[in-house]
């Protein structure tokens, strides 16, 4: 036999078992867990199929008259205390069963998370916020679904179905397989609809979570709404969505209204050949009336069992699509070096060099940045250019967002990419174009990139960044919540918060990507001069647009179409770059510079 052809080396084979990795380890941890749960499920079984022989035994004693009113009573008691006992065990496989299938979603779920934080920038262009969103909620929601409640049901219905089928043909073989012939539609019906259903189900999912996210830009954008007077239209879409809504929900109904019905339909058929030929079996003495009732009472008991067959296909269906996309993430290598950080020195004044540097972003054709050949150490580098010129991609490359070729760009003299990125961010703080901040108060936002900061150096830290002053007016100082449910910051004054940020953690290089240009012209000159009290011998690398700061800097490189066009300080640039000059010109007609320029 050829090698591919054996089982074990089928290539499904070593996916199915690649894709069941990811779950093995919950299984293997909480095996004692599981296996009580299965423990409890399978008395269940056995006690629910102990009560047709009590039944049996109460009609034959009653149709032979030699049963008492006390022995009656007995044989009710006795299924009274199973149904007890069978009560308490269901609570306890479900506690224990679903309990283990909530534990290993958290598992799958903070394995998912931890490894997309670890991606880089190219995994989030691929990526969507609302596919990952999608993969944590209903992929995760299928795993569970099919390793919970699928694993109970595949159990229970082949325990069910081999031990009710079992005392059926103990009863009579004939007539058990008179009343087994509708079954297999029945399993396949299931299939069928519960396949439906859930396709139907899903489309219901994705038209909630559109009216919510409609809801939810509206209640947002409210402002502009209004301004724009576009209530009328608003109401409108809202209407049209949740008609839409409405309408999925009645085709999920309709599907459900129908499975049930369709299940008792071809039970009843059963039931009906087991009246037919169990009726003249009773007549001519072969069977009692006592197992007449058995019987019927087991092939009830086998409707369920049938049902779950084509249910369970299809949630071990769903769960293993889930799991094989689940996989297909945690397993997305991010393009930038994984190497191990072994407890590298951290350098006191690290710095660039870029060599030729040229970057393309993914399936662009023109490069972003072209070129480059730069020297960035310690100083305060000013960086401008119109706009779409590469800015900040440079800031992105320096900060190693994205990947770059070997040899082009250089960290205190190392090749990047054989230096962890870990190892080299530590060593950065970052301020981008959006300053994001977390509904929390103003110290935990500026405490992020260190959590064990003092009340000290987050106060230095505000006070360099020039926000400390409009912090202390707030209500709660330090303490005052910002965000939906707290307090609204201007723009400048979130930019400056994001640079105390991070200024806070004290680090030798500082890139901030135009995370200035909502701050004042007046509070700009107080800002920078900050930076420089707080950065002396540190490399800052600032985009900005406006002159004034720029002037302010070591020098200033222009760039122009992703290539360097200028690189000098102010009063060089002015006599050179007919676009700085353009710009400074336009600048000073509105906010003249007030002191000479270095
Ligand atoms: N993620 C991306 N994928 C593909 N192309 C991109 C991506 N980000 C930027 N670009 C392109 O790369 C070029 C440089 O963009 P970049 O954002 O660096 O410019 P910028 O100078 O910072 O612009 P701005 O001043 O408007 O922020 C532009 O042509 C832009 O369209």
């Amino acid at each position: 036999m050829k090698e591919t052809n054996s089982p074990s080396h089928h290539p499904a084979n070593a996916r199915l078992k690649e894709l069941l990795g990811l779950v093995r380890h919950s299984f293997v941890t909480h095996r004692l867990r599981l296996l009580l749960g299965f423990i409890a499920l399978l008395a269940v079984d056995f006690l629910q199929l102990i009560i047709p022989r009590i039944i049996k035994h109460g009609v034959d004693g009653l149709a032979n008259a030699n049963i008492t009113q006390i022995g009656l009573m007995k044989l009710g008691g006795l299924i009274l205390s199973i149904a007890l006992v069978i009560a308490v065990l269901r609570f306890v496989w479900r506690y224990l069963i679903i309990g283990f299938s909530r534990l290993l979603e958290q598992a799958v779920r903070n394995r998912l998370f931890r490894h997309i934080l670890k991606m880089d920038a190219q995994f989030f262009e691929k990526y969507t916020t609302g596919d990952l969103m999608a993969h944590s909620s209903n992929d995760l929601n299928a795993v569970q679904m099919a390793c919970g409640m699928g694993l109970v049901a595949a159990v229970d219905a082949f325990v069910m179905s081999t031990a009710a089928i079992g005392f059926m043909v103990h009863i009579h073989g004939q007539l058990t397989l008179m009343a087994l012939l509708p079954m297999p539609f029945l399993a396949i019906f299931t299939r069928i609809l519960s396949g439906r259903l859930h396709r139907r189900f899903a489309t219901v999912q994705e038209q909630f979570s559109s009216m919510t996210e409609f809801a939810r830009s509206t209640l947002i954008s409210i402002r502009l709404i209004k301004a724009y007077t576009t209530e009328k239209f608003q109401t409108e879409r809202f209407g049209k969505l949740g008609r839409g809504y409405v309408q999925s929900n009645l085709r999920v109904a309709v599907i459900q209204g129908l499975i049930f019905p369709i299940a008792t339909m071809v039970g009843n058929l059963g039931m009906l050949l087991v009246l037919w030929f169990g009726g003249k079996l009773v007549i001519a003495g072969t069977i009692s009336i006592g197992d007449f009732v058995a019987f019927i009472t087991y092939l009830y008991m086998l409707v369920w069992p049938m049902m779950a067959i084509g249910w369970v296909t299809n949630l071990v269906q769903r769960g293993l699509t889930s799991l094989n996309r689940i996989h297909t993430l945690v397993t997305s290598k991010p393009a930038l070096p994984e190497l191990e950080n072994h407890n590298l020195a951290p350098i006191a004044h690290p710095t660039y060099s870029l060599r030729e540097l040229t970057f393309f972003y993914q399936n662009e054709t023109q490069p972003a940045l072209n070129d480059i050949r730069l020297e960035l150490g310690p100083g305060i580098h000013g960086v401008t250019g119109r706009t779409g010129c590469g800015k900040s991609t440079l800031c992105r490359l320096l900060a190693r967002l994205y990947p770059v070729m070997d040899g082009q760009l250089f960290f205190d003299n190392t090749d990047v990419n054989t230096l962890p990125v870990d190892y080299i961010r530590a060593h950065l703080g970052y301020v981008g174009q959006e300053p994001i901040l977390f509904s929390d108060t103003i110290a935990a936002n500026i405490a992020l990139g260190k959590p064990d900061a003092t009340q000290a150096e987050i106060e230095a830290a505000a006070r360099h960044a020039a926000i400390h002053n409009d912090i202390i007016e707030l209500s709660d100082g330090y303490g005052t919540l910002i965000g939906e449910r707290g307090v609204k910051l201007s723009g400048g004054q979130r930019q400056r918060l994001a640079l105390a940020r991070a200024l806070v953690c004290d680090r030798p290089l500082l890139i901030i990507d135009d995370g200035l240009s909502a701050v004042d012209v007046a509070t700009e000159h107080e800002v920078f001069n900050g930076l420089q009290q707080r950065l002396a011998g540190k490399t800052v690398i600032i985009v900005s647009n406006r002159i004034k700061l720029l002037s302010m800097t070591d020098r200033t490189i222009i760039l122009e179409e992703g290539r360097i066009a200028y690189d000098g300080r102010h009063d060089e640039l002015l006599k050179q770059s007919s676009l700085y000059r353009s710009m400074y010109d336009k600048q000073m007609r509105q906010t003249p510079i007030a002191e000479p320029v270095p």
